[in-house]
């Protein structure tokens, strides 16, 4: 029904994800931002905290514990991992869809999960049934879920630049390494160390090697679309910008021959994919800044036999809140592209 208006929460709405999906939502044609919570700033105006929204949402946010979620048809969890779970447990029964940002169901197992997060997980019965929410990838699994498990920004670019490799069965294993870069609201609003003026103009540096937790979530995404056990070396770096991701992927295939053999294999790939854009030359950050793309330049590098494929997006966009969006599209029936037509901001 293209008239409905669904009604939405926001849970977490003073963090920089929470307010990017009141940013798309308030302009998607079948939303109504029925809540948007904060536990630190309760009752104070939305555009009080984030005066971005100045006269468009001075709703006061309010507490979680406060709203009713009968009068829900979909909740986004913005809220950090660990605690996005307690969230899915107490709402399990309700009748709304819910979408957590966190990585907190992206996971195959609670082992899995302690493992690489270092913490027991609260909520085992969730991952069961529980879809990991690649619209590109698994468009089916989301339509039928109740929870869905928005993949991390790292993963979402990492996955993207090399699955028409991976679901083709054409990747040499132990091969791929993945080079990430991200700007700095990656980290959250939270300030810290890592992110202090000083320790980020400037500057440029590699973090979580060996052991970042994306790594997991991306090695599980592969072996799932190839059937096979994936390892892969995931290195990210921070970047001294607000916000964007690009990832530099090197794989060795096992039949590729020529450039125009691997880019028509991506083309088709993606051919119905509206917000993946496949190019023929490399991809930047502003190319893709403030919008819902994932730009991919793959390269076939026939002297090392190598396949190089960079790809770009917003890390809060695509790479959170705008894919949770387009989650939203497709578990509540919506047309898929509805409120996701933002062009990006260059310069
Ligand atoms: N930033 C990014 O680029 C991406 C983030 N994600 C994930 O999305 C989720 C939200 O990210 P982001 O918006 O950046 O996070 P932020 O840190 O910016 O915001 C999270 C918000 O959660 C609320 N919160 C509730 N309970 C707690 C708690 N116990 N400890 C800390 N905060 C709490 C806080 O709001 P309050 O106290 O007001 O209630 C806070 O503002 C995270 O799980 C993150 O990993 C995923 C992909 C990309
Ligand atoms: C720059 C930066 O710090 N980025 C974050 C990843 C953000 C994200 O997507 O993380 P989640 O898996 O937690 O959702 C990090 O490396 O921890």
């Amino acid at each position: 029904m293209q008239n409905q208006k669904y009604k939405a929460a926001i849970i977490g709405a003073s963090g920089f994800t929470g307010s990017e999906l009141a940013r798309i939502l308030s302009q998607h044609p079948q939303v109504e931002i029925k809540y948007i919570t904060s536990e630190s700033h309760q009752g104070r105006p939305f555009s009080d905290l984030h005066p971005q929204f100045l006269n468009i949402i001075d709703q006061a946010l309010v507490s979680a514990e406060d709203i009713d979620v009968s009068s829900l048809d979909v909740i986004f969890l913005a809220l950090p991992h660990g605690v996005s779970m307690d969230f899915v447990k107490k709402w399990k029964d309700s009748n709304c869809k819910i979408i957590d940002l966190s990585g907190d169901f992206r996971l195959a197992s609670p082992e899995v999960y302690e493992a690489w997060y270092g913490k027991p997980h609260t909520y085992v019965e969730g991952f069961e049934g529980a879809a990991y929410g690649q619209p590109e990838l698994f468009a089916e699994d989301i339509k039928r879920s109740s929870l869905i498990a928005n993949p991390g920004c790292y993963p979402t670019a990492s996955i993207l630049s090399l699955a028409p490799l991976f679901f083709d069965n054409m990747v040499q294993n132990h091969s791929v390494v993945i080079d990430a870069k991200s700007g700095l609201t990656g980290a959250g609003v939270k300030a810290s160390d890592t992110t202090h003026f000083s320790n980020v103009n400037e500057n440029f540096k590699a973090y979580g090697v060996g052991v970042h937790r994306h790594t997991i979530e991306i090695e599980e995404q592969f072996s799932h679309l190839s059937d096979g056990e994936v390892q892969i070396q995931f290195t990210p770096h921070l970047l001294p910008i607000d916000r964007g991701i690009l990832v530099t992927s090197y794989a060795k295939t096992k039949k590729l021959t020529t450039q125009e053999e691997l880019l028509s294999l991506y083309q088709n790939f993606y051919a119905d994919k509206p917000f993946v854009r496949v190019k023929t030359s490399v991809p930047s950050i502003k190319d893709v800044r403030g919008s819902h793309f994932c730009d991919i330049y793959p390269f076939w590098d026939k002297r090392t036999q190598r396949v190089v494929a960079i790809a770009a997006i917003d890390n809060l966009l695509k790479g959170a809140a705008s894919q949770a969006v387009h989650n939203m599209n497709l578990v509540l029936g919506i047309e898929e592209t509805a409120g996701l037509n933002q062009i990006p901001l260059r310069p």
